[in-house]
């Protein structure tokens, strides 16, 4: 009688089954690894044909309906209600979407204006992509490309704001083509502060690195009796707004140039934050809700700093006590910029009202 009992599995077939269900395995499991790394390289090399753009155009906004072209062209995140203290911690977990994208707007000077304040708060607008150092790009890293300048960005969502903030581009010569050669549309912000005190501000810090250093009166003189005013020591020459804007105007229009009032920047910083704003077309989100007088800094500070919800105030080298300089000299200082910032008021069509 034949017996109906199924003949024993082959072992080796099995092993093969086997061996070919974990390559199965292991393909699919790099095959989803290989598509979700890649997606955001994707986005890069998509964003970085698009260098001439100033908004890239990647996929992921659009994908969630939440893209809309404004008034002046460009694509804006829409918002939700509730959407904007929460914003940045979103965009933390949402991190690996966003591409790096060359800057939309730069912060270019000037050194001792203010300039870290004003990054600080705009960095709280939802639509702001802020890179916190300073990254010397076109004045001393030029040399390295934009693919690595690019690299240095934050990510960002489609519509959102890339800056940067390096002061030292206001005065060096070469920037203005070079920030033109990446592109013609980017936005220019400069803040701007009484010359003469800027230079004190510039000093202070310098004698803070440079025990021993000579005497602010000293410096600022080529000759003390005559009163020839020393204009290439760097602490004047980053005063002379007129002469480093002639530079930029050479490759910008006016139009596309922001200046902010470094003195209202401490005294209203709400409204100059409006301004800017306004400047870089986004909604006013950031106003004087977010700011509180701190009495002992002597300083506007914010209720809740970028991602916290810890008041905070700049560091202690910013709002320092500066150095004692005799009136005498600021007297010949103040009659020395006069000219200066009477071009420089007629240049930008704004009176500072710098004594
Ligand atoms: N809210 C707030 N808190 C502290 N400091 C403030 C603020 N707003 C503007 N400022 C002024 O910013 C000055 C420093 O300017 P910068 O940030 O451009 O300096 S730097 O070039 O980056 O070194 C700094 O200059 P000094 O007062 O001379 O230290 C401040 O006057």
């Amino acid at each position: 009688m034949a017996s109906s009992r199924a003949p024993p599995p082959d072992p080796w077939r099995l092993a093969r089954k086997l061996v070919a269900m974990l390559w199965f395995g292991v393909a699919c499991a790099f095959l989803l690894y290989f598509l979700r790394c890649c997606e955001s390289e994707v986005t890069e090399s998509f964003s970085l044909s698009r260098d001439e753009a100033p908004l890239g155009t990647g996929r992921y906004g659009e994908r969630n309906g939440t893209v809309s072209v404004g008034a002046d062209g460009r694509k804006r995140r829409k918002r939700n209600a509730g959407d904007g203290a929460d914003a940045e911690g979103s965009m933390k977990e949402k991190d690996w979407r966003g591409a790096r994208r060359l800057p939309h707007a730069l912060i270019i000077g000037v050194k001792k204006g203010g300039t870290r304040a004003l990054l600080e708060f705009l960095r709280l607008h939802p639509d702001i992509r802020a890179l916190g150092a300073e990254p010397h790009f076109f004045d001393r890293h030029y040399a390295r490309g934009l693919t690595w300048y690019r690299s240095m960005m934050p990510k960002a969502l489609d519509g959102q704001i890339v800056m940067e903030k390096t002061p030292r581009y206001f005065v060096t010569a070469e920037t203005p083509a070079r920030v033109h050669a990446m592109s013609r549309d980017v936005k220019l912000i400069v803040v701007v502060r009484d010359p003469v005190t800027r230079a004190i501000s510039d000093y202070t810090q310098i004698a803070s690195k440079t025990p021993g250093i000579a005497s602010f009166e000293s410096l600022a003189f080529k000759n003390r009796s005559s009163g020839q005013v020393d204009s290439l020591w760097s602490p004047l020459y980053i005063g002379l707004y007129a002469q480093h804007l002639e530079r930029w105007l050479a490759y910008f229009p006016l139009s596309q140039i922001h200046f902010v009032n470094g003195e209202r920047l401490v005294s209203d910083p709400a409204f100059e934050l409006g301004r800017v704003q306004d400047f870089l077309g986004l909604e006013r989100i950031i106003t004087d809700k977010h700011f509180y007088f701190n009495k002992t800094k002597g300083f506007p500070c914010l209720k809740k700093a970028e991602g916290s919800a810890e008041p905070h105030c700049l560091g202690k080298t910013k709002g320092r006590t500066h150095v004692h300089v005799e009136p005498e000299v600021i007297h010949n200082l103040r009659d020395f910029y006069h000219p200066h910032n009477l071009r420089f008021y007629q240049m930008t069509g704004m009176d500072f009202g710098w004594k």
